[in-house]
């Protein structure tokens, strides 16, 4: 949300004991451990939630558990925050979850937070100076570096006020994060409602969802519908970005839903267990990332068994490398969202980044040429990245919500950016069905066409004695293209251009001239002087292949030949007529049947002089072509005019 309102998502991080909870309790008043373990233990386990109105802003409270165990519901609970309160006790100053969670939250790309140094009751003021030191030198160069330290005590209730006001003042100028505008939210518990059924809870990443919508519950990728929602603990209509959220889901069974799962908006997100990205060490990893090393990965509120294929080789620099995620299960995931990488024995945070391609095919190592092209898709303009991701879709059609997720372009402005790239002519239209085309780079329109030419050329080579290739012939020969429709658009955009010569029926490369041998051509006159001279009853397949003898077998060809040039009409399978016979046949069947007479087959055998062997085929002939309908055992005219 803009301007001077905002719904914004805390978490707590920070080692075991150090007041997380007590810190929330203080600030709200909700004891944010639920699970009567968690009271018994008075230790955090999972994840707890409290709302904070901080004047006009809304501050959603994530309380995440510090002991090292529980790390990964931590992660599950730091996926989706905004912003982060990291506590370090005055009595305990920094330890080593307090530098796990701070270098977490670092590669999950927080925007800011506040650093509290708590219990300060238990704490004299030289020492907690000393305290305040080594926090402020831990969060040295991280997303924290200009955070604000408030001393606080939850017992007494020293700082809380003046923690309410910092929280305010990093509401108020937390950078906005862009919202791509489609319902996105990462479950992260689930129960059943006596007579409600399932409800899903979490914290909504983007959109909005309204009571009655249709959602896609992932990765089942299954329809649901919103039957009811919370946010925070009220009944209400619709839930928006920033909002912890519960939905009570109409279609799926409670016990199905559980974390790890999302919601989203229709057509936005695609299940995958290929996941493209940058990747980088964290600066207290143990080891280094290996390529084709197994771990955990931690993907909004999603554990994942992943194997790492390394991409690039470790920059100088430390920025981050090209990978993929080859992932055991699927997942659903955008472009831009960060994931972090932990290995369970020794237990470790070893890496994280962020996901470049949310769905992907595998890409090897030495295929340099596409491991640049991933790169590209780092750009932050998000033009680039539409160009990028518009190749990688190569002929595969996107919708602009699918588009959205792979390009961290907002729904609404991805229809201008294509727009715009269709106007610079980078992308084309090509067709894919009988009424469907899809836009894809010119480059690979260009690619498509030279494929085409290439086929061109060696089907000619294959077929010296045709003049043109059918365009079927010519679709069978690239049987990766999606369809005829599409070869069929490439040889037109080709024809525009003059590179081929084409018809509805078939194409030739431009200046192609059949090649035949000196007893060929002979052939070929001597059937067609034969047709010509056999008039309506001209001779038949057997016999035109006798006439070849030894050459019987290009005996099709030339005739095919003789049919491009227009010489001999094909009136039925292996049946040709002079084409002059034929003008005339229509021409007296025209004239005859002028008055709205009809025409039995009889006097269609005498009309033009011949036997019934070829009256039949005569007869369908002209229906084909349209000039005549056959009704019964006569035909009649279709219409006049077509008979020139
Ligand atoms: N004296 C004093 N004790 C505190 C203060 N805040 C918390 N405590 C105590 O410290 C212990 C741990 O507090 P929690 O709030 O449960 O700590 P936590 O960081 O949430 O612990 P986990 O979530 O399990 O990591 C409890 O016994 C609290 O009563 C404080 O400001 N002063």
């Amino acid at each position: 949300m803009a301007g001077d309102e905002r719904d914004l998502v805390l978490g707590t991080a920070g080692h075991i004991d150090h007041g997380k909870t007590a810190l929330v309790r203080a600030l709200t008043g909700v004891d944010a451990d639920r699970l009567p373990e968690e009271k018994a233990r008075g230790i955090t386990i999972d994840l707890g939630f409290a709302a904070l109105d901080l004047g006009p802003h809304r501050l959603a409270l994530v309380d995440v558990p510090g002991h090292e165990r529980f790390i990964r519901n931590m992660l599950a609970g730091a996926s989706g925050l905004d912003l982060a309160l990291l506590v370090a006790a005055a009595d305990d100053s920094v330890m080593p979850q307090t530098r796990e969670h701070l270098e977490i939250l670092s590669l999950l790309d927080l925007s800011g937070g506040v650093v509290v140094l708590t219990k300060c009751d238990l704490a004299d003021p030289s020492w907690l100076a000393l305290v305040e030191d080594e926090v402020r030198e831990l969060v040295r160069g991280t997303f924290l570096e200009s955070a604000e330290v408030v001393r606080t005590s939850a017992t007494s209730g020293l700082g809380i006020d003046e923690l309410k006001a910092a929280l305010a003042r990093l509401c108020a100028t937390a950078p906005d994060r862009r919202d791509p505008g489609l319902f996105r939210m990462a479950v992260d518990r689930s129960f059943t409602l006596a007579g409600h059924g399932a409800v899903a809870t979490g914290t909504v990443a983007s959109g909005s969802a309204a009571v009655g919508d249709e959602l896609v519950w992932h990765p089942e990728g299954r329809a649901v519908r919103v039957r009811g929602l919370h946010r925070h603990g009220r009944a209400v209509e619709h839930v928006g970005r920033g909002s912890r959220a519960a939905v009570n889901l109409a279609g799926v069974h409670h016990e199905e839903v559980s974390r790890g799962q999302e919601l989203a908006a229709p057509g936005y997100l695609q299940a995958t267990r290929v996941l493209s990205v940058e990747v980088r060490e964290s600066g207290l990893a143990p080891r280094p990332l290996r390529h084709r090393g197994r771990y955990r990965v931690h993907l909004g509120t999603a554990e994942v068994a992943a194997t790492l294929a390394l991409l690039e080789d470790r920059p100088a620099d430390g920025s981050p490398r090209l990978a993929q995620l080859v992932l055991a299960e699927p997942v659903v995931a955008v472009y831009g969202q960060p994931f972090v990488v932990r290995e369970e024995s020794p237990p470790a945070t070893l890496g994280g980044g962020r996901v470049l391609q949310p769905v992907a095919r595998r890409i090897r190592r030495r295929d340099l040429a596409t491991v640049a092209r991933l790169g590209r898709l780092r750009s932050p303009d998000p033009v680039e990245r539409m160009r990028v991701a518009l190749a990688f879709q190569g002929l595969e059609p996107a919708t602009d919500r699918a588009l959205c997720a792979r390009t961290g372009v907002a729904v609404g402005e991805v229809g201008p950016i294509l727009d715009r790239l269709a106007a610079a002519g980078e992308l084309v239209e090509v067709p894919v069905g009988p009424r469907r085309s899809i836009r894809i780079p010119a480059e690979l329109a260009a690619d498509l066409e030279d494929r085409v030419l290439r086929a061109l050329k060696r089907l000619h080579e294959a077929r010296p004695r045709q003049s043109a290739i059918p365009r079927a012939r010519i679709a069978a020969e690239l049987p990766d293209l999606p369809g005829e429709a599409l070869a069929a658009g490439l040889v037109d955009r080709l024809k525009a251009r003059g590179a081929v010569v084409a018809d509805a029926r078939a194409a030739a490369l431009a200046g192609f001239e059949p090649r035949l041998s000196q007893g060929e051509r002979r052939l070929k006159s001597e059937l067609a002087d034969a047709i010509r001279d056999g008039g309506a009853s001209p001779p038949d397949a057997a016999e035109l292949a006798a006439m070849g003898g030894t050459r019987a077998a290009v005996v099709p060809e030339l005739l095919a030949l003789l049919r491009d040039e227009q010489r001999v009409v094909e009136v039925g399978p292996g049946l040709y007529l002079d084409a002059d016979v034929e003008a005339d046949l229509r021409r007296k069947v025209a004239d005859r049947l002028a008055d709205g007479s009809a025409l039995a087959m009889g006097d269609l055998r005498d009309l033009v002089g011949t036997t019934r062997k070829y009256a039949v085929p005569l007869g369908e002939h002209l229906d084909r072509i349209g000039l005549t309908v056959r009704e019964g055992d006569v035909r009649r005219l279709k219409n006049s005019g077509i008979c020139k």
